[in-house]
């Protein structure tokens, strides 16, 4: 264990070899032991990359998918990598986020690196928070404090949002979250489960009637062959996502909702920060509680999880 300031390297030209964390301008880099590796930027708490190999092959492997359009700069939120969305999912509709964007302004806002959660053989896991600022109190007048807490292991990525209410009066903060996931994989082999028999919206339906209709699902393994973007409520919170030589686990808790998103041509190619075909070489699968809202009593935390692993 260390002091995070010991670590502390902007330049990165003094850096010992097996560093398993280092602070550069806009990001931080994991790195494992054993040789996994996560990049978390700073703008929207992203995570761009994370490597680790399965027990077959242990050669560390890319799990997230990035376009090669994404603007990495701050100016637009990250197309891949696991943006965070908080604290509406969508279009805002609760009437104190009439004034946000789409998703929220977790997933634009530059966060603050924290410290260094725990460093061990096993895992290094690191924080970061984002509280109000003038440009959020102006579009979003509540109190709050999120952390973030990134840990890596050999073969796992865990994500932990914390929602804090600081508010000093008795009002609840509500509240949906979501951990926006770009799972690279051959999207027309992925398969997802067990969603079977769980409620869902079709948001590609063209009327809102049929938006706001619930379906079943009657398939064992959901794909993604043509466009989709269905949000399945009260799901298991517990998924396998696999695809011909692959495949990752996905566990959560307090996320009760998991939406599948792939733009297909039909929606990604309208998309200015979408590489092209970059829809076929990755699937959304995006834990979340977002049918709803949940909420924080004032004074304490809400926290939202996933471990991803590597099957
Ligand atoms: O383009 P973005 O704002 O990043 O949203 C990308 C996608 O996010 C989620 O998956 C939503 O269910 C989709 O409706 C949306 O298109």
């Amino acid at each position: 264990m260390y002091k995070s300031t010991q670590v502390v390297d902007i330049t990165g030209l003094r850096r010992p070899p097996s560093m398993p964390f280092q602070r550069l301008d806009n990001r931080i880099v994991l790195t494992h032991p054993k040789g996994a590796s996560a990049e978390l930027l700073l703008f929207g708490a992203t995570i761009i990359s994370w490597k680790a190999g399965s027990q077959a092959n242990p050669e560390p492997t890319e799990r997230l998918f990035l376009s090669l359009k994404a603007f990495l700069d701050g100016s637009k939120p990250v197309r891949g990598g696991i943006p965070v969305v908080f604290p509406c999912f969508g279009p805002p509709t609760h009437p104190e986020h009439s004034r946000l964007a789409q998703h929220g302004f977790a997933r634009s806002e530059t966060w603050e690196f924290d410290s260094v959660v725990t460093d061990n053989a096993d895992s290094v896991s690191v924080r970061l928070t984002l509280g109000p600022t003038p440009s959020i109190t102006a579009k979003y007048n509540r109190s709050f404090h999120l952390a973030y807490v990134v840990t890596l292991e050999e073969h796992r990525l865990s994500t932990d949002l914390h929602v804090t209410n600081t508010s000093t009066s008795p009002d609840n903060l509500e509240f949906q979250a979501l951990f926006h996931n770009y799972i690279l994989a051959p999207a027309d082999q992925i398969l997802v489960r067990p969603l079977q028999n769980i409620m869902y919206y079709d948001k590609t339906e063209t009327t809102e009637e049929g938006r706001n209709n619930a379906k079943v699902e009657s398939r064992s393994g959901v794909d993604v062959h043509k466009y989709t973007d269905s949000v399945y409520e009260g799901a298991p919170q517990e998924y396998e996502v696999t695809w011909s030589g692959g495949g990752l686990r996905i566990q959560t808790s307090e996320l009760k909702d998991v939406v599948i998103w792939n733009p297909q041509k039909k929606a990604g190619s309208k998309m200015a920060d979408m590489e092209d075909g970059g829809w076929e070489r990755f699937v959304c699968v995006e834990p979340g509680y977002v049918r709803g809202f949940t909420n924080v009593g004032a004074g304490n935390t809400w926290v939202g999880r996933q471990v991803l692993s590597v099957m």
